[in-house]
């Protein structure tokens, strides 16, 4: 099959090497020359494990090119659409003008049989509205969603061997004709019994966003009960554990902290609000202004625990802060609650070092304010604080002992609830946590 994937960012770069992997044709395409020219010399353009070894492999077969120009899109069949779909500035509303000029410059390359395929998140409805212009640019091509489900740090994997794919279609022999060209595209995951679940295009897009505000969801309820926690005294991990172990509730996502942050699920989310403001069906979605606001609260509780731990005062205080990225395994600084601590605690006045293993390039351009080293011995030389933001291995392994040696004051907060306090505390630290005595 002969696929083109417009749009080659976290999304787009591993669906296009993904789909070549899978033995089809591909050609991707983006408006950002520099991620071009480092996709077509076979190079991942940010840091996503597995990415570079799939490009070196996939770049020997000659299956995939990159381009900036949209035109080589035609002759592909199947066009899938992975541009970016960020919040709106000022707004919740997402802010779909990437859709928009992504689809207007591939209505003039379309042909008779063509598959457009959405996979950026988008608010419902979009769908439709897309649909009514490519049948008007090309009567007989087709419009489906097809929503994405990967996760950072896992991207290559989960597109290979994802838990679900769906497919939204339109009815009739349109939907029939979509259908064999995904069932094409995705022929061997589909001989790997993974599930397809089959629906129409509102659905389709409803079932991405009603995903993330699950997830999203899931982490808030678990934030709120580290804060009852915290004011009885009771520990969130261990309550995890234990409503966890209840097949119906399910251990993941319930880790307590700083919270959610990403390109994804805090946008999302607001969009999904929005969305539902315009259907006049706000108040179905109203539970998802307090999952936003939990989440907002734990950033300003994590400054609070890095003051109380420094008396009260964080002016003038070294505080290390170590991760940048909104996840482990990840450069992206997208709405980082790591980041977003360390800037509200520069703002206070506080001496913040950030460092990062992959993120920090990402973190410097977007906060070239604060300070930045290059692993945490560095970060944390004479801190009266650390605090661990991003829950890399590499910050679980450290050493307490050793580590106690490059600080002013050893005293950790743990913002990921990813240390172990009695370690750290029997080498001498001040060990706090979130939602945790
Ligand atoms: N990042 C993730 O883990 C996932 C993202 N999504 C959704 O996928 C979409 C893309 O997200 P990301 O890849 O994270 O965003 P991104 O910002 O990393 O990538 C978007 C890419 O689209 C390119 N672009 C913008 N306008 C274009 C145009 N007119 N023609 C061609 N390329 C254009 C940009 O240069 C950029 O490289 C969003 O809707 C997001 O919600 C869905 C599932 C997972
Ligand atoms: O739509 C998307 O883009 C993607 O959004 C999320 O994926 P991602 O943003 O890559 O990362 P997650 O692993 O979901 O983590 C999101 C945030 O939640 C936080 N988190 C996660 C889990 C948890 O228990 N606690 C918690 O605070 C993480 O630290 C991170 O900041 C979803 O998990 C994906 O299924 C989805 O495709």
């Amino acid at each position: 099959m002969r696929i083109s994937v417009i749009g080659c960012g976290y999304l787009g770069a591993v669906h296009a090497a993904s789909m070549a992997h899978l033995g089809h044709e591909v050609v991707g395409v983006d408006v950002d020359e520099r991620k071009v020219a480092l996709l077509a010399r076979g190079e991942a353009p940010f840091f996503e494990p597995g990415l570079p070894e799939l490009l070196t492999e996939v770049g020997a077969t000659g299956r995939l090119t990159f381009t900036t120009d949209i035109a080589e899109a035609a002759g592909a069949t199947v066009h899938f659409v992975c541009v970016g779909t960020p919040q709106k500035k000022g707004e919740h509303a997402a802010d779909l003008r990437y859709v928009d000029a992504a689809v207007e410059a591939l209505l003039p390359h379309l042909r008779p049989g063509d598959v457009v395929v959405g996979k950026s998140t988008v608010p419902v409805g979009t769908a439709e509205r897309i649909a009514e212009q490519v049948a008007a640019a090309q009567p007989e091509a087709v419009t489906v969603w097809n929503p994405e489900f990967l996760r950072e740090g896992f991207a290559v994997e989960d597109t290979l061997h994802p838990d679900r794919i769906v497919y939204g279609l339109p009815e009739g022999d349109a939907g029939r004709v979509a259908k064999e060209a995904l069932d094409a595209v995705y022929a061997t995951p589909i001989s790997e019994n993974i599930p397809v679940v089959v629906t129409d295009l509102a659905t389709a897009q409803l079932v991405k966003v009603a995903a993330n505000s699950f997830l999203a969801t899931k982490i808030s309820f678990i934030n709120a009960m580290a804060e009852l926690c915290e004011a009885t005294g009771a520990d969130v991990t261990e309550l995890a554990d234990a409503i966890g172990y209840d097949a119906r509730i399910g251990r993941r996502f319930l880790n307590a902290g700083l919270g959610f942050g990403g390109g994804c699920l805090p946008k999302d989310i607001r969009a999904f609000m929005a969305r539902a403001g315009e259907l006049g069906a706000d108040q179905a979605l109203s539970f998802l202004r307090e999952v936003d606001s939990i989440n907002m609260r734990r950033r300003v509780r994590t400054v609070d625990l890095v003051r109380e731990v420094c008396d009260g005062s964080i002016v003038g205080r070294r505080v290390a802060v170590l991760g940048a990225a909104f996840k482990p395994n990840s450069d992206d600084i997208r709405d980082s609650p790591a980041l977003s601590v360390a800037a509200q605690m520069g703002l206070q006045g506080a001496h913040v070092v950030v460092t990062d293993p992959e993120a920090r390039a990402n973190a410097e351009r977007l906060w070239p304010d604060l300070r930045y080293a290059a692993t945490p011995e560095e970060a944390a030389k004479d801190a009266d604080v650390v605090l661990l933001a991003t829950e890399w291995q590499q910050y679980r392994d450290l050493d307490p002992e050793a580590f106690g040696e490059v600080v002013k004051h050893k005293v950790v907060v743990d913002g990921r609830n990813a240390l172990d306090p009695v370690k750290w505390r029997a080498a001498g630290w001040v060990y706090r946590a979130l939602g945790r005595p």
